[in-house]
């Protein structure tokens, strides 16, 4: 069954979540007059095991990659965060077209999409419990770029999209280290934010790189071709799954980089 909330656009998500027209909505538009250099803000590092990646799936609302996070296995640490953070999950935003789909958009540019990697604070309990705090989850955020030249390392997630074309598909998705999808530069902004979908938890530290990874068009075409819908009922192309950006209010956009 799809999330309730699933059939009425973001602009109605407040009726059932009123924090979606709270202070700390992501995303965001990521403006250079707006953004602050931090010079006191650390490099970060992600150590990721391949084992711990488990199965690849389509909610219907995107195609996601998900992690053993019983343990301190894959974690995200550094940057703005105040100790390691355990990868759960990676999943995509993209558009029904190449001139746009990602969620942040950086001095008016659109990306063609935007890849999320999903990590809880392990001093709470567990996942739901992290949701619930301010320092709970944080969101590495990848924009993806259409050039002629296609990611290879792309290609692992791609394949395997003809197994999940449909809602509630998934798939064994072992032996990935996800880190191979990585620009070079580790440059950033970061901000406090939240979840990009209901119940839109003010709960997450952004940490969105300035350089995106160039993927094909070819490449992108293949992630259109997700279905929203489950099996055997009508087709509905799993496109344009990203919120509008929403207002930043009072909040500090640092970067790493001068
Ligand atoms: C409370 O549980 C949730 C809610 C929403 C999402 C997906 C959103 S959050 C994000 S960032 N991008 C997205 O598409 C979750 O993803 C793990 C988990
Ligand atoms: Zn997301």
């Amino acid at each position: 069954m799809a999330p309730h909330w699933s059939h009425l656009g973001p602009d109605h998500w407040y009726k059932n979540y009123p924090i979606a027209k709270g202070r700390r909505q992501s995303p965001i538009e990521i403006n250079n007059k707006d953004v602050h250099y931090d010079r006191s803000l650390l490099p970060w590092f992600a150590s990721y095991d391949p084992g711990a990646a488990k199965t690849i799936l389509n909610n219907g609302k995107t195609c996601r990659v998900v992690f053993d996070d019983s343990f301190d296995r894959s974690v995200l640490r550094g940057g703005p965060l105040p100790g390691v953070y355990r990868l759960r999950q990676l999943h995509f935003h993209w558009g029904s077209s190449d001139d746009h789909g990602s969620e942040h958009v950086v001095n008016g540019v659109r990306y063609a999409g935007e890849l999320h990697l999903l990590h809880w604070n392990p001093k709470y309990s567990n996942y739901l419990d992290a949701v619930r705090r301010a320092d709970g989850i944080a969101v590495l955020a990848i924009f993806l770029q259409v050039r002629k030249t296609p990611k290879p390392e792309m290609k692992r997630i791609l394949e395997e999209i003809n197994a999940i074309k449909t809602k509630g598909k998934e798939a064994p998705f072992t032996n990935f280290d996800p880190s191979i999808l990585f620009p070079k530069s580790h440059d950033y902004w970061t901000y406090h934010g939240s979840f990009t979908t209901p119940p839109c938890e003010e709960c997450i530290t952004w940490i969105v790189l300035r350089e995106p990874i160039i993927v094909s068009s070819d490449q992108m075409a293949k992630l259109r071709s997700l279905s929203k819908n489950a099996e055997n009922e009508p087709v509905l192309p799993l496109v344009d799954n990203w919120r509008p950006t929403q207002p930043r209010y009072f909040r500090m956009v640092s970067a790493s980089f001068l």
